[in-house]
């Protein structure tokens, strides 16, 4: 029996679903940067891929060189295609024109060219993530500049998401809003092959991932949760639960998605004004967009995050999302 490609598959919900083949195009190209960028990630210290540069990103964090690599290739891949309108990165200040020699498109592309970086240098999982947004009708100022305004769209209105995450295996996660399909890259194929048909979040758990180490900084209704999670069977939940935290969220959110869990990322004490640490537009929407076509729920703990309206580019929101039950009752807490 022939295998289902990630090509293939997008053919057919071009048939069948009407999705736009320049969205199609679009997705394939981003499949092909992250085949580029598994390949540079599984150099390591052979490939000289490891370490820190000495820039820093628009959120004051050092960049390393893999941030900076993945973030080119991203941007290369992409810009030629006619596909888009613009891109953003977690990596870069401004939007991204599309040079004027090039085609410009109707879709936004906006991406986290490498999630978990702390991760790289010792050798546990990392990925890259991103949300494909539709250009509105007023996308381009007189000057034919893309502004970040254009970008400033609530998840509710990602018309495709995904990652790739670059572990033992490197997989593709994708929704184009019709449920969640999952891609294992065949490396001698050297293409990405469907092998998690209908990817689904149990609707119960009893795992959990927070970075505990900021406990002491937690607002209460969080507090509450985890101690009740931390009491186990003598506890008002009345079950044992374990913890997991991996430090790179597509690999805790692709553990969720494959056996259930909450990931966890709340507002804290220590920077007031930044309600939390993970980023809207490049993160926690495309992330809630996939968990909740896979029957989970996803919010900032007073709301769904696919409603928040962004007020800027790298705005960071609260997070708690994966199995609904456990969503649901953190959500409750906030809410008194
Ligand atoms: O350092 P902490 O508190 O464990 O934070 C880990 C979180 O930060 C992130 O690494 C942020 O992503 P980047 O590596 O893209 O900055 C998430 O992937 C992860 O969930
Ligand atoms: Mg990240
Ligand atoms: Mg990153």
């Amino acid at each position: 029996m022939s295998r289902t490609t990630l090509s293939r598959y997008l053919i057919e919900q071009t048939r069948s679903h009407n999705t736009p083949a320049d969205l199609r195009f679009l997705v394939e190209v981003v499949a092909r940067a992250c085949k580029a960028i598994s390949h540079a990630v599984s150099k390591g210290a052979l490939g000289g891929v490891l370490g820190s540069t000495d820039t820093e990103n628009v959120q004051g964090e050092v960049q390393k060189k893999l941030d900076v690599m993945s973030n080119e290739i991203l941007l290369e891949a992409n810009e030629w295609g006619g596909t888009l309108a613009g891109m953003a990165s977690e990596e870069m200040d401004k939007p991204y024109q599309i040079p004027g020699r090039y085609p410009k498109g109707a879709y936004l592309l906006l991406f986290d060219p490498l999630d978990g970086s702390s991760n790289i240098d010792v050798n546990v999982s990392v990925g890259t993530i991103f949300s494909v947004l539709r250009c509105p009708g007023d996308c381009f100022s007189q000057n034919d500049a893309l502004g970040e305004e254009a970008f400033l769209q609530p998840g509710t209105k990602q018309v495709a998401a995904g990652y790739a995450v670059y572990g033992p295996q490197t997989m593709l996660i994708l929704t184009l809003g019709d449920g969640v399909k999952g891609f294992t890259l065949d490396r001698e194929l050297g293409s990405f092959v469907l092998t998690h048909e209908n990817m689904n979040v149990p609707q119960s758990t009893a795992e959990f991932a927070i970075n505990m180490s900021n406990q002491r900084h937690w607002e209460p209704p969080v507090q509450r949760y985890v101690s009740e999670l931390l009491a186990g069977e003598e506890g008002p939940l009345g079950k044992n639960y374990n913890m997991r935290w991996i430090a790179s969220m597509v690999a805790d959110v692709h553990r969720i998605l494959t056996r259930g869990g909450i990931f966890m990322y709340p507002r804290d004490a220590r920077e007031p004004d930044k309600p939390g640490k993970l980023r809207l537009m490049y993160e926690a929407n495309p992330m809630s967009f996939i968990i909740e076509q896979a029957g989970g729920m996803a919010t900032n703990g007073q709301q769904r995050i696919l409603d928040v309206q962004p007020k800027s580019l790298h705005e960071r929101v609260a997070v708690f999302l994966g199995s609904k039950e456990e969503v649901e009752r953190v959500t409750g807490y906030h809410q008194g």
